[in-house]
């Protein structure tokens, strides 16, 4: 998988970039500015032939530098090139300092201010390179002007300018995804509108993607990511192999690259899928539990039930109160059913060969189900030969516990997987969530869950963040061509569980980390393969032609 860097590993890469004597940073941005022309080049052909006009805004760091490096390149191109400064010349970095007055040698750089920026001729190309990966505040009210794709209007026939955010659209917080503003998050007053927005065509971004452009607003500001090598692959520190098991110190995207080159599908995922490979007893691809709630509350595990089966387990069971059974077995084939008593021990209607378990979709909040929750959880293997049961808890399994979290937590083993969305998300870890989570990225908050919980912690959205005890965590993001605004539907958690469940549950599947992980690409990619229209019940359907597509 492609690793996502912070702002403080980029910079310590960079910095062993250049202490190995063997780059310096001025090379380092002569890279980066040329790497970012020959994006635009590539993105636009047309750009190719002719005298063009650009407008490179600057601003008073490395990002700013690597602006004039672009300006420079563009002008050796015979393009008119306006440069527009935020800042003290005199103040910028060394390398920065040496690209600026490279530039200033022989042309003008004008201030930015918005009336200084849209008042010259229309560009072809607008470059921000004002801030990137150094942003540590909200962006000063005349730059977010000067940025601002209303401004453009000024130009006519402004959708022929095409915008170009070196390492980002400034004013985005590359750590987290977010924008952040003076704004106190709670504060009634606030326009809850941004007054300006920055947003690019092209986002083009150095050696691997940082955290902010998968998360958040990240994806919606950067719109298209192009990623340019400058070399500083060597300085990478030595971590472990990115294998099954997340590594402490890395956040991984969950997409089939690695190390941001394609790989083939066979590789990854389907070689973790265990119907996938070899032959085997349907006990041997494990039996998969599901609860269900009352009478006509049962969709919810019929679909995580029906999603689970699909995924691969051998056998699957919904658990009903026995005055539910009618209506279930009305819907049920494939998925077999049993009525559970409220009294009833689970141990009295399973055998101990179950290996995977859905616990909360439509069971309701209630005394409950926090019992049978650590019911489930306290069904342990016995002898190391064996592994515990994958338990999937979702909605109602986690509500149940709001107020009083630490029961969960001290029940919880190692193949449990939680998986919030944020308001669920918010109930167990209030601290962690809504306004108490300003300042932190959505990656620290799940760690930090994770680590409390003593579980595999995912929490859902577009941007779906994965985390293991321990620090490990991955990021899963609908975006970039991978948009799936249809999969914000009814039901749709339920699928997500239930895939967890029958991924993970076959004796010979890969560690639940990774199953979850597969879990969470597989249900955009059912979700993009069906496309708008979907409902729920599509889903698990989409399985088989997606599984045959990748194996292909
Ligand atoms: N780190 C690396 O490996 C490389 C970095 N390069 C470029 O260098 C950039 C990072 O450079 P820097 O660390 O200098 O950071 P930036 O250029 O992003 O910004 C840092 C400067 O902006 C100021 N600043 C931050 N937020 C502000 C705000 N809201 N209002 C006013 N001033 C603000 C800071 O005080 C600092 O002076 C990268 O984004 C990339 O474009 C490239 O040249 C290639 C290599
Ligand atoms: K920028």
């Amino acid at each position: 998988m492609t690793e996502l860097l912070s702002a403080q590993q980029m910079r310590d890469i960079e910095k062993a970039a250049m202490d190995s004597g063997e780059v310096t940073g001025l090379e380092l941005m002569e890279r980066a500015g040329q790497g970012v022309v020959d994006a635009i080049l590539a993105e636009w052909p047309e750009l190719q032939k002719g005298k063009r006009r650009a407008v490179v805004l600057c601003g008073p760091g490395n990002n700013g530098g690597d602006g004039f490096v672009i300006a420079r390149l563009l002008a050796e191109r015979e393009w008119a090139v306006r440069v527009h400064l935020f800042g003290d010349p005199a103040k910028l970095p060394p390398d920065a300092k040496v690209n600026h007055d490279r530039w200033a040698a022989d042309h003008g750089v004008l201030p930015m201010t918005a009336d200084d920026v849209f008042a010259g001729e229309r560009p072809d190309v607008f470059v921000d390179a004002v801030f990137g990966i150094g942003l540590t505040r909200p962006l000063p009210e005349h730059v977010a002007r000067a940025l601002d794709v209303k401004g453009m209007k000024a130009w006519k026939r402004a959708h022929e300018i095409r915008r170009v955010a070196v390492d980002c659209p400034s004013g985005l917080d590359l750590d987290r995804g977010v924008v952040p503003s003076d704004m106190e998050p709670d504060d009634p007053e606030a326009d809850p509108w941004p007054r300006t927005l920055n947003v690019a065509e092209l986002t083009v971004t150095f050696h691997t993607p940082k955290l902010g452009h998968y998360l958040g607003l990240g994806p919606g500001l950067c719109r298209k990511l192009a990623i340019v090598d400058i070399g500083v692959g060597p300085f990478v520190p030595e971590r472990a192999m990115v294998g099954m098991h997340p590594d402490s110190e890395r956040v991984r995207l969950v997409a089939p690259t690695f190390a941001g080159t394609p790989l083939r599908p066979r590789m990854w995922p389907m070689s973790h899928i265990a119907k996938s490979r070899g032959m085997g007893h349907k006990f041997d691809h494990g039996h998969v539990i599901v609860f269900a709630g009352g009478v006509g509350r049962g969709g919810a595990a019929r679909m995580a039930a029906r999603a689970a089966l699909r995924a691969g387990a051998g056998l699957v069971t919904v658990l009903c109160p026995p005055a539910a059974v009618i209506e279930n077995a009305c819907h049920l084939d494939a998925v077999m059913l049993r009525a559970l008593a409220k009294d009833q021990a689970l141990a009295e209607v399973i055998d101990e060969r179950v290996s995977g378990f859905v616990v909360g979709p439509g069971m309701g909040v209630s005394e409950w189900t926090r019992k049978r929750v650590i019911e489930v959880l306290g069904r342990r293997a016995e002898g190391a030969a064996h592994r515990d049961p994958i338990v999937v808890l979702d909605a109602d399994a986690l509500t149940s516990f709001e107020g009083d979290p630490q029961t969960l937590f001290a029940h919880t083993h190692g193949r449990t997987v939680l998986t919030p969305h944020e308001g669920e998300f918010g109930r167990l870890f209030p601290d962690l969530s809504g306004p108490a989570r300003a300042g932190m990225s959505k990656i620290h908050a799940v760690r930090a869950a994770a680590d409390r919980a003593g579980c595999i912690v995912l929490v859902k959205g577009p941007d779906t963040v994965i985390a293991a005890p321990g620090g490990g965590a991955s990021v899963h993001a609908a975006a970039y061509g991978r948009e799936v605004p249809w999969l914000a539907t009814a039901g749709a958690g339920d699928v997500l569980a239930g895939l967890i469940a029958g991924l993970g549950a076959p004796h010979t599947s890969s560690e639940a980390y990774a199953m979850t992980e597969i879990a969470a690409w597989l249900h955009v990619e059912a979700a993009r393969r069906f496309g708008p229209g979907l409902i729920a019940e599509d889903l698990p359907e989409q399985l088989p032609g997606l599984f045959a597509e990748l194996s292909g």
